[in-house]
């Protein structure tokens, strides 16, 4: 293959784990990195140099990314959108200009107005993490990811066919979608539920007394369900701002099914709380678990321990001196395991399974889900 420059215009979560997967490929990519940040130097380009994830550092655009063929815009989606008009002199006329943003009809429309359609592929990594920051960024974050493309009318089959080729070298499964269809499908099954995380988080602080009793208790369930709350907020007020009209067509769908929830409960309708509970639960069993990144693919395993000292550190080293990777490991404390319980996550089934056989040899007690 020839040499390909590769140029990142933000670089966080999702645009250091493109360069890391694409740099684990042994292809003869030279990765280029801008990135601002308000309030800190660029430690994480420095972290990413000194990785050999990216060649360059750059600090003026202009001079840097003119000889790149494909540029990624990884900042939050109404800053990428700024980025266009000083690629547009710039940039040399085979280049592809793509973005990762998690809106792409406001992105189409600022490519339309710049008449930079013949440069232009929009691109959505269907996968992530509450975490920020190049530090959180993962090879395989993306892997056996759906990675939307939405190309405009002026793409080229050409174009096309290297990005896709591009997007399934780096592990993800690229699906072709039109901007405004991406908009409702994003809308209904990751922007609203955002809203709804937080929403629920806030419901539970503002709900709270002053032992924060709520806080203390909230287990499992509470947990998985906000799990996202904890993510950028410039990044999620950013995709508000941008998809309004298919966020508010949801969320208003969405209002109406919990006045409908309430309106149950007051006339106590055994057969509308059965059926509503019964159809989502089976609607949720068949959502495919093999097409996510693989920080969601992650494996987790129970075990008890006596909480003290030494007691995490003995583990840690029977599964590092068998080659086990942990991705997390900590002591969690719940209802469900009232005395306290190690949680270990790893990023392989195969790690999660070798370790259970492993821990059981040493005679711990072991709990799977
Ligand atoms: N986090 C996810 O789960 C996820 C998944 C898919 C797509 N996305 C999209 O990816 C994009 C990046 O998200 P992320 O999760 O990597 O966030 P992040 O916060 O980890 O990274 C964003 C980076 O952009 C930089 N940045 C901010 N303003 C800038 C500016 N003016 N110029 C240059 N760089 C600037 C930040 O310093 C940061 O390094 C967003 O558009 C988001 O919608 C996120
Ligand atoms: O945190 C995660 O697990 C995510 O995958 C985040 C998530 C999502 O809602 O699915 C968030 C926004 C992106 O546009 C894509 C992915």
């Amino acid at each position: 293959m020839e040499d390909v420059t590769v140029g990142f215009i933000g670089f966080g979560l999702i645009g250091g784990s493109i360069a890391r997967a694409l740099k684990t490929l042994k292809m003869n990519y030279t990765i280029i990195a801008y990135n601002y940040h308000k309030d800190r130097r660029n430690s994480s380009l420095e972290s990413a140099l000194s990785d050999h994830i990216i060649d360059r550092i750059d600090t003026n655009i202009s001079e840097a990314f003119k000889d790149c063929d494909i540029i990624f815009l990884c900042a939050p989606v109404l800053t990428n959108i700024k980025y266009l008009n000083e690629l547009k002199d710039i940039i040399k006329p085979t280049c592809i200009i793509t973005d990762v943003g998690s809106v792409k009809g406001n992105i189409h429309e600022a490519i339309a107005t710049l008449e930079m359609e013949a440069n232009f592929i929009g691109g959505h990594p269907m996968a992530g993490s509450e975490k920020t920051g190049y530090e959180n960024s993962h090879a395989r974050l993306l892997e056996n990811a759906y990675y939307i493309l939405t190309p405009t009318n002026q793409t080229t089959n050409d174009q096309l066919d290297f990005y896709y080729q591009l997007v399934k070298d780096i592990g993800a499964l690229p699906l072709i979608l039109d901007a405004k269809e991406h908009d409702d499908i994003t809308a209904c099954i990751s922007h609203v539920p955002h809203i709804i995380a937080s929403s629920l988080v806030n419901l539970v602080k503002d709900s709270d007394d002053e032992h924060e009793k709520m806080r203390l208790l909230a287990a499992g369930g509470f947990k998985d369900i906000t799990r996202i709350a904890s993510s950028s907020s410039v990044m999620w007020q950013n995709i508000c701002l941008t998809n309004k009209e298919s966020i508010e067509q949801f969320l208003s769908k969405y209002i109406e099914s919990l006045i409908q929830f309430k309106q149950a409960l007051e006339h106590s309708d055994e057969e509308y709380l059965y059926n509503a509970f019964e159809s989502a639960s089976e609607y949720r069993n068949n959502i495919p678990s093999n097409s996510s990144g693989m920080l969601q693919k992650s494996f987790e395993v129970f075990v008890d321990i006596i909480d003290e000292a030494g007691a995490i550190a003995t583990i840690a080293t029977i599964l590092a001196s068998n080659n086990i990777n942990i991705k997390n490991i900590g002591i969690l404390h719940n209802r469900e395991h009232e005395e306290g319980v190690l949680r270990i996550e790893f990023y392989e089934e195969s790690h999660s399974i070798k370790a259970i056989t492993l821990l059981k040899k040493y005679r711990y007690t072991i709990y799977e889900r």
